[in-house]
């Protein structure tokens, strides 16, 4: 068998033109403009990039974007007193701060700081409450671009096994919960994992995310079974530079694969396409309006 690939860089664009119409409607019909505020701490250069990203694609969607730049010594107390103002702010409907923070920040206190209502991350503590006990919250955005592309892929995931190779508070724990609230029979697997291969050969569904390049070998993979791939790494390539891979081996996988997620172009672009159709969730929320369909958990 050869694997279908899942595109994520076109369902990206299916989730953005989808928000890009949403927004329109706010605006014309209610006057109101979504706002997402990013917050950067520091320069290191991968989130710098996507800050960008992000900035770029908020306003290609017709959103406004607030990018607020602080340097790398900026106090614990002074990136607060931000967020405290844009907690405040009401043409702020988000709140992105990007991670890592420098290690002299408390990431945890940080993002608890975040007003849950505009934390589209879905990182805050009461949003991860309210996802783990099945009630609407803010779902972080890569769990959730996974499971928008299973959801296309299969239809119902219903009675499904899956395996979600990583237990980050990121991604691995939510994605099982989301798993779970579409009825999937859900194995979180980890470095302690015993007979991790076994393990991953039962499931129907597997989401890889634990952050070691091309840790799970083809031969692991069911035959059929959906593969999607969140890991992105960068590896030395034996003729010199780089390239991304992911935490799947892509190449043995394919050929067992039902359907698979590429490393660039799956999980990645579906991330930011997924920060924006939060922004608009939580912004329908804070005025008391319809959610928009298919852009939500
Ligand atoms: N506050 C947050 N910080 C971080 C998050 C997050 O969701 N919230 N996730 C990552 C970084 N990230 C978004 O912020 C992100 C990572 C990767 C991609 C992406 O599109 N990747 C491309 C490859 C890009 C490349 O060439 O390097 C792909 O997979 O095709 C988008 C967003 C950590 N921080």
């Amino acid at each position: 068998m050869t694997a279908q690939i899942i595109d994520g860089k076109a369902f990206a664009a299916d989730v953005r033109a989808k928000v890009a119409t949403q927004v329109a409607r706010l605006k014309e019909e209610h006057g109101i403009t979504p706002g997402l505020a990013v917050v950067l701490v520091g320069e290191d250069p991968a989130s710098q990039v996507y800050v960008r990203s992000k900035g770029k694609q908020t306003v290609e969607v017709g959103m406004n974007s607030y990018e607020h730049r602080l340097d790398a010594d900026t106090s614990e107390a002074d990136l607060l007193a931000l967020i405290d103002q844009l907690n405040t702010d009401p043409a702020v409907h988000g709140i992105l701060v990007q991670l890592p923070l420098p290690g002299h920040l408390n990431e945890d206190l940080v993002i608890n700081a975040i007003d849950p209502a505009k934390d589209v991350d879905g990182f805050h503590i009461s949003n991860v409450g309210l996802l783990g006990t099945g009630q609407k919250s803010m779902v972080p955005c890569t769990p959730l671009s996974c499971l928008m592309m299973l959801r296309a892929h299969h239809g119902s995931l219903s009675g499904l096994d899956a395996v979600v190779i990583g237990r980050s508070n990121i991604v691995g724990k939510p994605m099982a919960q989301l798993l779970l609230g579409d009825s999937c029979t859900v194995t979180i697997a980890h470095s302690r994992t015993k007979n991790l291969p076994d393990v991953v050969r039962r499931a129907d569904i597997v989401v890889a995310a634990v952050g070691r390049p091309e840790m799970v070998p083809g031969d692991w993979i069911k035959e059929g079974a959906t593969v999607i791939d969140v890991g992105i790494n960068r590896i030395e390539k034996p003729e010199g530079g780089t390239r991304l891979v992911g935490d799947v081996d892509f190449a043995s996988a394919s050929l067992r694969a039902g359907a698979i997620t590429p490393v660039p172009g799956g999980v990645g672009p579906m991330t930011i396409a997924c920060l924006l159709a939060n922004t608009l969730t939580a912004c329908c929320r804070a005025n008391g309006l319809a959610e928009p369909e298919g852009l939500t958990a």
